[in-house]
């Protein structure tokens, strides 16, 4: 028997990072860029003005002071996104907007504030330093210029970055399929009527909002009954995905198939029996390339298997270099009551299956009531 620590390096050194896709820009956020992201071209393509104001040669300014004003003649208008087609020459100046383009023979802008308008002229009592108020070609990105490194999760500001070197789709590391199947001959879904015998199987939706929360992609393969030939014909059909979650049928109990149908499909098991609960009779190996999660079927038990191993796994396959490990058991220890350990408490009492406010429907289906 191994501890969750030991069973988390056997885990993560089974996983693979998954290969690479293309999505469109905003699916990219939260995902891990699968290649380097270079620029082709610079950024700005051109220089551009910082500021409001009037831009000329430096050449034009030499000299420039309160006794002895400079008076250049505006020979046109720069906005932002409407380029002045004339050159500046010397003794000239062009009005221009922030953003809007330098035009040729020009290298610096002067700001409104520093300078008036008299008659067609603009009049500088003083000369700023030569290229002040310019952005030039290139200065934020340089075509060629790795911008950001395989690895790096994608955050608002990247996706941003990615839109301004017109990235409509990004290379990232792919989601994992997870198809999950619960077992148990006494659980229900909704579409049954509620019975005291039976049970809904709240772990196929817990265990799939967990899938949906560390990034990847449910897949419900349902219930499963306890019995063999059924229980191998499903997790046959479910090797497609690249990971495999069943929950229920771990103990040493009559009807617990699970182990017996994954050997069946040849599995290559890689943990077996947890030291100490929760959790105690999770197993974890391989058929093919599907990962494969037996967790129990207690549902906190479930739960906090699947944050102890299976989180960390997943996130591992969508590349992210950097995968935190928890365990119930530091979170007991820590005592910090916000931690895994605490959920499995509050599982324990029943109160995070059941809030007494909103008890059980008897008609599957109907709304809760608000
Ligand atoms: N003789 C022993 N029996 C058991 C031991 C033990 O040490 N000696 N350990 C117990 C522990 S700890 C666990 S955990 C369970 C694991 O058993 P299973 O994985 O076979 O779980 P089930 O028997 O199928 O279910 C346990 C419990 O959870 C409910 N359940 C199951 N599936 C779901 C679901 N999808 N949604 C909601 N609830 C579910 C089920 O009805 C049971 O009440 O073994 C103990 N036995
Ligand atoms: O080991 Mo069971 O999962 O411990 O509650």
């Amino acid at each position: 028997m191994i501890d969750v620590h030991k069973a988390q390096q056997i885990i993560q050194a089974a996983i693979p990072v998954l290969g690479s896709e293309s999505v469109p820009l905003l699916e990219s956020l939260g995902r891990v860029l699968a290649r380097d992201i270079v620029a082709t071209e610079d950024s700005p393509g051109t220089d551009i003005s910082t500021k409001d104001g009037f831009t000329l040669h430096h050449k034009s300014l030499t000299g420039a002071s309160p006794q002895s004003p400079v008076f250049l003649k505006i020979i046109g208008e720069s906005a932002a996104g409407r380029p002045c087609g004339a050159a500046v020459k010397a003794g000239e100046a062009v009005r221009i907007m922030a953003g809007g383009m330098v035009p040729d023979g020009a290298d610096t802008v002067v700001g409104l504030e520093i300078v008036t308008e008299d008659h067609g002229y603009v009049v500088c009592t003083s000369a700023p330093r030569r290229g002040g108020s310019v952005r030039l070609r290139g200065a934020l990105l340089k075509n060629g210029e790795t911008v950001f490194r395989a690895g790096m999760v994608v955050g608002p500001a990247e996706v941003g970055v990615l839109a301004s070197l017109r990235r409509a789709y990004v290379p990232v590391h792919r989601r994992p399929l997870v198809a999950i199947a619960t077992t148990g001959d006494e659980l229900a879904d909704f579409h049954e009527p509620a019975s005291p015998s039976k049970t809904m199987s709240s772990n196929l939706y817990a265990l799939a909002a967990q899938v949906l929360e560390a990034g990847a992609v449910p897949l419900c393969i349902g219930i499963v009954g306890d019995e063999l030939e059924t229980l191998q014909t499903h997790l046959r059909e479910a090797l497609h995905a690249d990971v495999i979650i069943t929950s229920g049928g771990m103990s040493k109990g009559r009807y617990d198939l699970v182990r017996e149908s994954f050997a069946a499909l040849g599995m290559d098991m890689k943990l077996s029996t947890l030291l100490g609960k929760p959790g105690k009779p999770a197993i974890f190996g391989k058929i093919g390339a599907s990962l494969v999660f037996g967790l129990p079927g207690s549902p906190p038990a479930a739960m906090i298997s699947f944050e102890q191993f299976i989180r960390p796994a997943i996130l591992r396959m969508m590349g992210h270099a950097r995968v935190p490990s928890r365990s119930a058991a530091d979170d007991r220890q820590e005592g910090t009551g916000d931690g895994l350990f605490s959920l499995y408490q509050l599982f324990k009492q029943g109160r995070a299956a059941m809030p007494a406010e909103n008890g059980p429907s008897p008609i599957p289906l109907r709304m809760s009531s608000p």
